[in-house]
């Protein structure tokens, strides 16, 4: 169940934003089958309560990576956020700081990085799409860490846009101003056209791009899009220092698995050696909850904070990750945990038949 001011700011959204631009943030690939069960498959686990325990306060302070956040919600990587709100990525930079979450800043973001960094004053990692041009994908890397980066989140689900359908009545096109921002200082004189075919997630990377970014930023990475325990394993003996539970919003490769689903297994094959994120259909506290009690580190959100921030700017972005945080703290009053290192996967009953 969607919380009640999550579901306003999309209704707001929704009337409000142009359609293609709606449509954009809305759709997933193929015909939305990961898109629709990814929400509902966090409701189908159950909850085993404690009883009789202090929660006369709940702390959801968290550590990631070594750096203390108030909450464990934190903000997905999303592209082009200058589209639903004039600040854009400043926006929601400063609504994670408001709120003290992590912000996870894309390579798509419509606002110049450095002033995305200013706004977040304080800690923010930057998700990297290696691109067909690796010196550009260096170069916004090196610009990011410049500017206070603390980690990097390598999109690996990606090496090839997942097509929308919704999308393609209405197609949305991403002006120059929005699109090429922190990519042209890198072209000089390239035409538009050829600066974003540069700018194209490069199909051929594997997983030896962990230790190259390792290499030149001198930053911890997370492989961001892992759904099996054996990849995850995989991404770790790379260098990587964590991994990111992910189907992307359900818009890459339709009838992928719902993350919800996929949680255990990787928390599983990791044992412990970095930080689990998930993502994906997280719309309650009771869906982060289920989250952090199988082993996740964090819950990133992605469509709640944009509609958020189209509905009302920094405002709005920080009220969605306040009711998030906040019904997390109510639900994990209910079950007994005053904090998160009490939530542990007793709590919780997986769906019978694993689907
Ligand atoms: C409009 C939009 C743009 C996105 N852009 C990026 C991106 O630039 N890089 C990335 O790794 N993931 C991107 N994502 C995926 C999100 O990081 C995240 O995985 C997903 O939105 C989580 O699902 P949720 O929207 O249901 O919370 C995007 C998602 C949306 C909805
Ligand atoms: C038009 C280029 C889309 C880049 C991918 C952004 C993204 O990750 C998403 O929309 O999802």
């Amino acid at each position: 169940m969607t919380l009640l001011p999550l579901q306003a700011h999309h209704d707001q959204a929704q009337e409000t934003l142009p359609p293609e631009v709606y449509e954009y943030y809305a759709s997933g690939a193929g015909a939305e089958l990961t898109l629709q069960e990814q929400e509902q498959a966090w409701a189908r686990f159950r909850l085993r309560p404690r009883v009789l325990r202090d929660v006369s306060t709940v702390d959801l302070t968290t550590t990631l990576l070594g750096t203390p956040f108030s909450s464990p919600v934190a903000v997905a990587p999303a592209a082009f956020q200058q589209l639903a709100h004039p600040d854009g990525e400043l926006a929601v930079a400063r609504a994670a700081r408001a709120t003290g979450s992590l912000y996870v800043c894309s390579t798509r973001a419509s606002r110049p990085l450095e002033d995305v960094a200013a706004a977040a004053d304080g800690p923010w990692w930057f998700q990297v799409y290696n691109m067909r041009d690796r010196d550009l994908t260096a170069a916004l890397v090196r610009r990011a860490a410049a500017a206070g980066a603390r980690a990097l989140v390598v999109t690996g689900d990606t090496p090839v846009v997942g097509i929308k359908r919704r999308v393609s009545g209405t197609r949305i096109s991403v002006p120059d101003d929005s699109y090429l921002v922190n990519l042209e200082r890198h072209l000089a004189g390239l035409p538009a056209t050829a600066a974003r075919a540069a700018a194209e997630q490069d199909p051929s990377a594997t997983v030896d791009v962990v230790g190259w970014l390792r290499e030149i930023s001198d930053l911890p990475v997370l492989v961001k899009g892992v759904l099996r325990g054996d990849e995850a394993v995989r991404c770790l003996d790379a260098g990587a220092a964590g991994v990111v539970v992910s189907n992307h919003g359900g818009r890459q490769l339709d009838r992928a698995v719902p993350s919800a689903l996929a949680l255990a297994e990787v928390v599983r094959a990791v044992d412990g050696r970095g930080p689990v994120l998930v993502d994906g259909g997280v719309r309650s506290g009771l869906d982060c909850l289920v989250a952090l009690a199988l082993g996740a580190a964090a819950v990133l959100v992605g469509r709640p904070v944009v509609w958020g921030l189209a509905a009302d700017g920094a405002t709005g972005a920080a009220a969605a990750l306040t009711a998030l945080t906040d019904d997390l703290a109510h639900v994990m009053a209910l079950t007994g945990a005053a904090s998160l290192a009490e939530l542990d996967p007793s709590l919780v009953v997986p769906p019978a038949t694993g689907w």
